[in-house]
């Protein structure tokens, strides 16, 4: 078990056993326009979606470090401040290992706005996402974010990865425990 997992702060003990692999996942916001960018996945897993930034956290890094390394390298911004809002846990349908990933907002950042191998950015507006072109849990929590609300979701989904056969979704007071 990673060190770092908090998965053990969940409490669901069907699940707090199974091994979780580290992910982050980054929205760089630009509050003055209500937008957000996102960045439409040009290879890999989630092919074809657009998404926030983001990846899987390397063994030599804290979650917070692996989060502003996949930023800059998807999107060419670089984060000045960032702010942990959500904590999601993905169990895939036959995959023994689970997904937690780690989300993030960039209140500020330098640098430009670059399409990479893997992203092509676009900004959106936050009221008016792309939701049908997303991951089908996207438009559960997103809402949070939009009421300024930590939460915390549980996802469980089917071989397709678009079929959500369960879902534990709430908002939580803090995630000091990360
Ligand atoms: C199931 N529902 C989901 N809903 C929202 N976001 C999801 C997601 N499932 C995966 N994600 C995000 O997708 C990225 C994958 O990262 P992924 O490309 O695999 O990682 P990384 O860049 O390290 O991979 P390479 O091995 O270098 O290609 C990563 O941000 C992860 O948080």
């Amino acid at each position: 078990m990673d060190s770092r997992s908090v998965a053990h702060h969940i409490e669901d003990s069907d699940h707090q056993a199974m091994a979780h692999r580290l992910y982050t996942l980054v929205f760089p916001l630009d509050s003055d326009n209500n937008r957000v960018l996102l960045g439409l996945k040009k290879r890999g897993f989630g092919c074809n979606k657009f998404n926030g930034f983001g990846g899987k956290v390397e063994a030599t890094e804290t979650i917070a470090e692996g989060a502003v390394r996949e930023l800059v390298e998807e999107s060419g911004l670089v984060a000045t401040s960032m702010q942990n809002c959500g904590l999601l846990l993905f169990y895939f349908e036959n995959d023994p290992v689970a997904m937690e990933v780690h989300v993030y907002l960039a209140h500020t950042y330098e640098g430009t706005v670059i399409e990479s191998d893997e992203m092509r950015p676009q900004w959106f507006d936050i009221h008016d996402m792309p939701f049908s072109q997303m991951w089908a849990d996207d438009s559960r929590w997103w809402p949070f974010v939009l009421r300024g609300e930590k939460f915390v979701g549980q996802f469980w989904l089917k071989a397709d990865q678009a079929t959500i056969t369960r879902e534990h979704l709430y908002a939580v007071e803090s995630l000091g425990f990360v």
